[in-house]
C-alpha cells in the first residue's frame, strides 16, 4: 500500500501532541498530527482535566466568596444552581476550543486525521486502512482515571474526571476516594458548593509528593471547611443507594453516608491500541522504555506528555516538547533534568512546589538547611487575613557565609501561592542567592515579600554579638 510521508508523525492531541506539533510546524516541517475523534482535540487538559477543574474551582471559589461577604453585612440568598456553573465550565473551554479544533490547526497548516493509530513497522502507522511514514513519531497518547471495582457499585453513581463534569445535580454525600490533586481540588469545589465531601485514601497523608509541614496544615483548612478524611482506609463496599462501607488499615469498618462516588485514584497506561512491538519499542510494565531524551528503543519513535510515564503535569508535556524539539533542530542534545520543576495544586489556599524535597536532597546528600514560616510576619497576609498560610523553604548549607545560599526548593501554601512562588523557581533554576533575595526591595505589602523575611532571618541568625559591636563601633567612630 502507498504510504503518505511526513517530516514528524504525532499521535494524540493533547498538551503533548499539540505542543510538539505546532513546534515543528513553526520552523517549516510537514507535521501528521493524529487523534481518535474531533472532540478529543486538545486532550485532557482542555476536555477533562485542567481548564474544566479549574473553571469549576473558579466558580466555586466565587460563590464561597460571596457567602464568606456577609460577615461584611451582605446579605447572600439564593440557590446554587449545578448546571448555569457546569455551563460556564463549557464557556471556558470553548473561548480554549477556539484554537485547539481540527479546522483551526488545519488552517495553521497542520495535516490532522482523526482515527485510532497503530504502528505497522519502525516508521510507518496505519490509521483508517491507510500508511503514513515519518523520519520521526512522537506517541502522546496520554493516561487514563484508575478505576476499582468496587462491590455494591451499581447501586450508586460513580465519577472520574472525564463525566463528573456532565453531573445536573449536587450529591448530597459525595465520597472522594483517593487524596491526591485531582480529589483535593475537585472535592474542595463540591463541599463549597453544598455536598457533604469525606475524602478517603489508603495512605496516611492528603498531597503524598507535599511536605507534612504543608500538606497537615492544608488538611486541616480543608477540615475547617466541614470536609471530613479518612486516612488509612479504603472503600469495601457500596451497602445501598445512600449508604458506603469505609474499612481503615487496622481492619475496623465504619458505614458512612453516600450518594454518589468520585475516583481520583491516579492515572494508568495502555498502549494496546498502538501494536508498539511493529515498531521496535520495549515497555516495562505498563510502561514505555524511555532514555533520558525521551527516545524509545526504536531510535526514531519518542514520547511526550503523560504517556512517557514521568511528571503527569500539562507543563511538564511542555518540558518534555522543549526538550524534543532541541534535540530535533540542535547538535547539542538535551536530556530530561526534573531538578528545577515546579506544580501548583488549585486548592484555596493554593499549594506551590519546585525543586528538591527534602527526601530527594537526603537521598542526593546535598548538604541543606530547612526553613519554616507562616505568614504572620506578612502586612499583605495580615490585611487579607491568611496569616496561617505557610512558607518552606530548603538552602543550602553553607560553613561560612549562609548569604550565598542558593535556593533548592520549597513550598508555599497561601492564596495565589501559584504565583506568588514564581521568583523562587525562578531564583532556583538561576541560581539567585538568598542574599539577592534579601537585596530586593518588594513593594509594600506584597505577599511574596515573604521570600525576603524568611531568608533575612535566617541571615540575621549569622549576626554574632562581636558583628554588632563592630557595627556599633562604625555608627560612632565612623566617618560621615
Ligand atoms: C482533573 C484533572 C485536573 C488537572 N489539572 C491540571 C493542572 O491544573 N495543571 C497541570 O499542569 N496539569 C493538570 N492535569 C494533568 C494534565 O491534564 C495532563 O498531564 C495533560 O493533559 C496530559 O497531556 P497529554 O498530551 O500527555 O495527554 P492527553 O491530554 O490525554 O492527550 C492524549 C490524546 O491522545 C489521544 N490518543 C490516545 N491513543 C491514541 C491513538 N492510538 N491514536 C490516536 N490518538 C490517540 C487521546 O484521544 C487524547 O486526546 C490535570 C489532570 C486532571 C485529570
Ligand atoms: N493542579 C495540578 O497540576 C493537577 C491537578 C490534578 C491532577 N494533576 C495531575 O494528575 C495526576 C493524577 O492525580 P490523582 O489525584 O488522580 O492521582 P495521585 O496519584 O496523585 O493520587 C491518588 C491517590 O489515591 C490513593 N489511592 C490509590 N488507590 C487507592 C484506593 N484503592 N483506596 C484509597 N486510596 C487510594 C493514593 O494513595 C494517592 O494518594 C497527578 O499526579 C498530577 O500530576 C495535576
Amino acid at each position: 500500500m502507498k504510504e503518505k510521508k511526513y517530516d514528524l508523525i504525532v499521535i494524540g492531541s493533547g498538551s503533548g501532541g499539540l505542543g510538539i506539533a505546532m513546534g515543528m510546524l513553526e520552523f517549516g516541517f510537514k507535521v501528521l498530527l493524529i487523534d481518535k475523534t474531533s472532540e478529543k482535540i486538545g486532550g485532557e487538559c482542555l476536555n477533562t482535566g485542567c481548564v474544566p477543574s479549574k473553571s469549576f474551582i473558579n466558580a466555586s471559589k466565587t460563590i464561597h466568596q460571596a457567602q464568606k461577604a456577609q460577615e461584611f453585612g451582605l446579605e447572600v440568598n439564593g440557590k446554587i444552581s449545578l448546571p448555569k456553573i457546569m455551563e460556564y465550565v463549557r464557556q471556558r473551554q470553548k473561548v480554549i476550543r477556539q484554537h485547539e479544533n481540527a479546522d483551526y490547526l488545519r488552517k495553521k497548516g497542520l495535516h490532522i486525521i482523526l482515527g485510532t493509530a497503530k504502528f505497522i513497522s519502525r516508521s510507518s502507522i496505519e490509521i483508517n486502512e491507510k500508511n503514513y511514514r515519518a523520519k520521526n513519531i512522537v506517541i502522546a497518547t496520554g493516561s487514563s482515571p484508575r478505576k476499582i471495582n468496587i462491590k455494591g457499585a451499581d447501586l450508586i453513581s460513580c465519577y472520574t474526571n472525564e463525566d463528573v463534569f456532565q453531573l445536573a445535580s449536587l450529591p448530597a454525600n459525595f465520597i472522594f476516594l483517593g487524596a491526591g490533586p485531582v480529589s483535593i481540588e475537585l472535592g474542595q469545589a463540591f463541599s463549597r458548593l453544598g455536598s457533604r465531601v469525606t475524602i478517603i485514601d489508603r495512605s496516611s497523608s492528603i498531597l503524598k509528593k507535599e511536605d507534612p509541614f504543608i500538606s497537615n496544615a492544608l488538611q486541616k483548612k480543608l477540615e475547617q471547611e466541614n470536609i471530613d478524611f479518612l486516612l488509612n482506609a479504603e472503600i469495601e463496599e457500596i451497602l445501598s443507594s445512600s449508604e458506603a462501607v469505609i474499612k481503615t488499615s487496622g481492619g475496623e469498618k465504619k458505614e458512612i453516608p453516600a450518594d454518589a462516588v468520585f475516583m481520583g485514584l491516579g492515572r494508568e497506561l495502555d498502549f494496546d491500541d498502538l501494536n508498539l512491538e511493529a515498531a521496535g519499542i520495549e515497555t516495562d510494565g505498563n510502561k514505555i522504555k524511555l532514555n533520558r531524551k525521551l527516545q524509545t528503543t526504536n531510535k526514531n519513535v519518542f514520547v511526550s506528555g503523560d504517556a512517557a510515564g514521568n511528571m503527569k503535569f500539562s507543563h511538564a508535556a511542555e518540558m518534555h516538547n522543549m526538550l524534543l524539539l532541541n534535540n530535533f533542530l540542535s547538535p547539542v542534545k538535551k536530556k530530561l533534568d526534573f531538578s528545577h520543576f515546579s506544580w501548583v495544586t488549585f486548592t484555596d489556599p493554593e499549594v506551590a512546589t519546585f525543586g528538591w524535597s527534602e527526601e530527594q536532597l537526603k537521598e542526593k546528600e546535598i548538604p541543606y538547611e530547612r526553613l519554616e514560616n507562616d505568614f504572620r510576619e506578612s502586612d499583605r497576609a495580615v490585611t487579607a487575613n491568611f496569616q496561617d498560610g505557610k512558607i518552606l523553604l530548603f538552602i543550602e548549607k553553607k560553613k561560612f557565609n549562609s548569604a550565598s545560599a542558593k535556593v533548592l526548593g520549597g513550598s508555599i501554601l497561601a492564596p495565589g501561592a501559584g504565583e506568588i512562588f514564581q521568583e523562587l523557581v525562578l531564583a532556583n533554576s538561576a541560581g539567585i542567592t538568598i542574599k539577592q533575595l534579601m537585596d530586593k526591595i518588594y513593594p509594600y505589602p506584597t505577599a511574596a515579600n515573604m521570600h525576603k523575611i524568611v531568608v533575612r532571618n535566617r541571615i540575621l541568625k549569622d549576626l554574632k554579638p562581636w558583628m554588632k559591636k563592630i557595627a556599633r563601633g562604625f555608627y560612632k567612630f565612623g566617618k560621615r
